[in-house]
C-alpha cells in the first residue's frame, strides 16, 4: 500500500501522515524534510542561493538519509542530525529557491523512490509532488488542501506567535512560499488528476486522520 498524501503548507500533511501511517502500520516520508535537509546544508556549506547553477553543482554533494518511523521521523545529513535546525526560519525561507533547481528534485526523487521500494508492507509518503511525480502509480492518493487563513493561524500558533503581527507575517511567508512551488517548472505543487481532495479548513486533525485512514481502506477493500 503506498499512499501520497500532497497539499501547501499547513494543510496538516505531516500531523496527518504520521498519525495514519502508525494506525495503519505503515512506514511514514516526509520528503518536505529532505528538501530542508539540503537546503540546510547548502547554507552551512556557503553555496550562493542567488545561483542556481551553483546549487545545481552541489546538488550530489550532501548525503541524505531519512528515518521510516511514524512514531520517530528522523533526518541526517553527511550523519548529523538536523532535525531541529531544517525547520528554522532561515531553512524556511532559502527551500523553495533550492528545490526548484531540477538537479536538486532529481537526487531527491529517486532518493524517495528507493525509499518507497523499499518500504515492507507500505508507505505514506508526504510532499508536493508525489501523486504527480514521485510516485504516480500510488494506490492512494490524498490532496489536502485549507484556506489561507486557517493556515497561517496554525503555522502561527506553532511558532507561538498570536498577536495580529506575527499572524500577518507569517500569512505572507506562507502565501510566497506557496506561489513559489506552485509556479516552479520542474515538478510544481500541484494535485494529481486521479487525487481525491479533502478541505481541512473546518475539520479537526482528527476529523481528518479519520476521513484519510477511511479513504484508504477503501482502495485496499478494492
Ligand atoms: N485540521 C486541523 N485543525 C487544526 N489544526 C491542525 C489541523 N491539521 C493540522 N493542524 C495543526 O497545524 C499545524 C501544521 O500542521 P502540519 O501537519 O505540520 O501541516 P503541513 O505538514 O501540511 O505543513 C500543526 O501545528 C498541526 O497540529
Ligand atoms: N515533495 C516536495 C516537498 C517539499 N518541497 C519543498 C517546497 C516546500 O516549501 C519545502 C518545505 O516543505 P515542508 O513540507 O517541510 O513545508 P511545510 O512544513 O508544509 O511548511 O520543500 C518540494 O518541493 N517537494
Amino acid at each position: 500500500m503506498i499512499v501520497g498524501i500532497d497539499g501547501p503548507s499547513g494543510t496538516g500533511k505531516s500531523s496527518t501522515s504520521k498519525a495514519v501511517a502508525a494506525k495503519l502500520g505503515l512506514r511514514y516520508l516526509d520528503t518536505g524534510a529532505q528538501y530542508r535537509a539540503i537546503t540546510w546544508w547548502m547554507l552551512h556549506n556557503g553555496i550562493d542561493l542567488t545561483d542556481p547553477a551553483a546549487i545545481a553543482a552541489a546538488a550530489g554533494r550532501p548525503e541524505i538519509v531519512s528515518g521510516t518511523d511514524p512514531a520517530a521521523p528522523a533526518i541526517t545529513v553527511d550523519g548529523q542530525d538536523v532535525s531541529a535546525p531544517i525547520r528554522g526560519q532561515e531553512v524556511t525561507s532559502a527551500v523553495s529557491a533550492v528545490s526548484a533547481v531540477p538537479e536538486v528534485r532529481a537526487r531527491i526523487t529517486a532518493l524517495q523512490r528507493e525509499i518507497a521500494r523499499q518500504a515492507q508492507g507500505g508507505i505514506v509518503v508526504e510532499g508536493r509532488d508525489i501523486g504527480t511525480t514521485v510516485l504516480p502509480d500510488a494506490d492512494a492518493k490524498i490532496f489536502l488542501t485549507a484556506s489561507e487563513e486557517a493556515r497561517a493561524a496554525r503555522r502561527s500558533g506553532e511558532q507561538g506567535g498570536r498577536d495580529a503581527q506575527s499572524l500577518a507575517a507569517t500569512r505572507q511567508a506562507l502565501a510566497r512560499r506557496d506561489a513559489a512551488d506552485s509556479g516552479r517548472k520542474t515538478s510544481p505543487l500541484a494535485k494529481a488528476g486521479d487525487a481525491i481532495e479533502v478541505d481541512t479548513t473546518e475539520l479537526t486533525l482528527e476529523q481528518v486522520i479519520e476521513c484519510v485512514v477511511t479513504l484508504i481502506e477503501e482502495k485496499r477493500s478494492r
